[in-house]
């Protein structure tokens, strides 16, 4: 694997997106990499639970790959590719954790939320800046937020780009708990083991009737979500958003 590394621990499985240089941006051949590994894992009887984290200590995942925008087809492809790999991740037959080892943006928060359970190492940032590139969430953020932390708190976060504390994430039920550094991957694995200690019928069936009715109209919103950035990704602003990210600099929108 080029992009990510993998752990087995007993029965648990852990996935590191291992980018560091770019704060583990996600790349095709991460999500590849990734998809790949589900794969592997998901007839593997000896791995009951995957853990999603990500390398060195700045970031869990900054979002999709930024310079991946050459045009609207790669870009649209990196997005296609992002929304079937979450929505895979959240109908997993297996439990999965994201353990938020560091800062977690756009994508990177979308492919934690598309996991069952959040766990932060204290220190942590997450939010959804894509409208400071001109864009919206475009892997499911827009409506898998919603659903965990609530439209007024969604809508806020999104339109303005505010980035949560820790802290401020653990109080608006984004992540279940908040642990130093040092105990954040014991406490991931300690919560799958707790989990595979359960009925395995009733965890499967749980985990699926819970986020399924939870989520029942959560299909039409990812449509409309999708349908929303089909039309930012073809506009001058998401090209200016990205190129100014690159170039550091305050992005010049001209609202086309
Ligand atoms: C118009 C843009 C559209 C974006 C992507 C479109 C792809 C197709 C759609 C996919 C589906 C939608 C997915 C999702 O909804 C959309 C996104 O995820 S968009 C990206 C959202 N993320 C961000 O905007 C975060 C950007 N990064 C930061 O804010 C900061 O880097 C950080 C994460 C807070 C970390 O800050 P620092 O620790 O200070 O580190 P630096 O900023 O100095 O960065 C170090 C180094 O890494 C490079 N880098 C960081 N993030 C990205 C990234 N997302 N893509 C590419 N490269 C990234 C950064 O440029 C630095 O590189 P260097 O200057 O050292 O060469």
């Amino acid at each position: 694997m080029e992009t990510i590394t993998t752990s087995l621990d007993g029965a648990v499985g852990t996935i590191t997106v291992n980018r560091p240089e770019v704060r583990n941006a996600l790349s095709k051949t991460v999500l590849g990499e990734i998809g790949a590994v589900l794969d592997a894992w998901e007839d593997d009887a000896s791995v009951g639970a995957v853990v999603f984290t990500g390398a060195g200590e700045k970031a869990f995942v900054a979002g999709a790959d930024i310079t991946q925008l050459a045009g609207y087809d790669l870009a649209y492809g990196l997005a296609a590719h992002m929304q079937k790999l979450y929505d895979r991740i959240e109908d997993y037959p297996k439990p999965t954790i994201a353990a938020l080892n560091g800062v977690a943006m756009g994508g990177g928060l979308e492919l934690a939320m598309s996991c069952d359970i959040r766990v932060a190492a204290v220190g942590t940032k997450m939010g959804l800046p894509e409208a400071t590139l001109g864009v919206l969430p475009g892997a499911g953020g827009t409506q898998r937020l919603t659903r965990l932390v609530g439209t007024g708190r969604a809508v806020e976060m999104i339109l303005t780009s505010r980035v949560l504390t820790a802290g401020e994430a653990e109080r608006y039920g984004l992540v279940t708990a908040v642990v130093p550094r040092e105990d954040l991957g014991a406490t991931a694995a300690a919560t799958a083991a707790t989990i595979l200690s359960k009925g395995p019928l009733a965890v499967r069936l749980g985990k699926l009737v819970i986020r399924q009715g939870a989520d029942a109209d959560q299909k039409t919103g990812l449509l409309l979500e999708r349908l929303a950035q089909t039309l930012l990704y073809t506009t001058e602003d998401k090209a200016e958003g990205a190129a100014a990210f690159l170039a550091k600099r305050p992005a010049e929108f001209a609202g086309r």
